[in-house]
């Protein structure tokens, strides 16, 4: 196929279109449709896909995601580097709803997922260092630019779609983690086995149960407090899209490099 666009961005709960005058493409992949067909528009010059994970009408909760075709589509339609905004938890006090994380590292505790496209043959890729550098400086520089402060942070990754118990939400922020999320993984882990360079953009939406003292997390917390903060992510994004390199060259790009695929 040709190409349709070098960059995606992967919406979300909460972000379920981002693209104006968009031209909708209906893929097919080796591991069934997407989540919803993907919409393709030039942003700042740049060829830009987006796609909303969960279905626009988020019929995908994030355990039942088909994030193998969802990454595969756009790479086959030509995606190098995917941008992955994403509502998460926040697992310190100061991490409170409207803070912008750029994730540096993931911890994963979903189970049950298929986290591979290679069932035979030895494929094993590098995954020290989950996100990709050269993204998440551009994130950094424009959100500073829109007066965003960002933080790094650990991402933990929880099979849902239940909230953490207090004791779970404790656990994860003595294990490191700043922030927790549903579907942060196989998304990075699928990138990384296409040689996609990806950055997580995750907007805290509420205190994660360890953090906050009285009800625990609620859907419609986070669905309210993204809402709040919909369209400084959306500016955000619609910034970075156009300040990737056009030929970028990150480890990211080379994770395949040698292996029998
Ligand atoms: C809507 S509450 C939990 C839901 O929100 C997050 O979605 P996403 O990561 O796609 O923004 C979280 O991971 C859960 O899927
Ligand atoms: N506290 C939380 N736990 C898991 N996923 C989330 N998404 C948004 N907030 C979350």
């Amino acid at each position: 196929m040709t190409s349709l666009a070098d960059v995606a961005v992967i919406g979300g709960s909460g972000l379920y279109s981002l693209l104006e005058d968009a031209e909708e493409h209906v893929l097919d992949t080796p591991f069934g449709a997407p989540s919803d067909p993907v919409t393709v528009a030039t942003v700042g010059g740049r060829r830009t896909a987006f796609l909303p994970r969960h279905g626009k009408d988020h019929r995908f909760p994030p355990h039942r995601i088909p994030y193998r075709a969802n990454l595969w589509a756009l790479r086959e339609i030509g995606v190098r580097q995917v941008l992955a905004p994403c509502a998460v938890g926040g697992l310190r006090p100061e991490l409170g709803p409207g803070t912008f994380v750029v994730p540096d590292q993931l911890i994963d505790r979903t189970s049950g997922r298929i986290q591979t496209f290679y069932d035979t043959g030895a494929v094993h890729v590098n995954f020290a260092d989950p996100y990709c550098a050269t993204g998440r400086a551009a994130v950094t520089k424009v959100a500073a630019e829109h007066g965003i402060e960002t933080h790094d942070g650990t991402m933990v990754v929880v099979e849902g779609p239940r909230f953490s118990s207090r004791a779970e939400s404790r656990w994860f922020t003595a294990m490191g983690g700043a922030v927790v999320n549903m579907t942060g993984h196989p998304e990075a882990v699928l990138a990384r086995e296409l040689a996609l360079c990806y950055t997580s953009i995750a907007l805290v939406t509420d205190l994660d149960a360890g953090v906050e003292g009285d009800h625990g997390v609620t859907m419609d917390e986070v669905f309210a407090a993204f809402a709040a903060n919909t369209e400084r992510l959306r500016s955000v994004l619609l910034d970075v899209i156009p300040a990737l390199p056009e030929h970028p060259d990150d480890p990211c790009q080379h994770a395949l490099d040698g292996m029998p695929v």
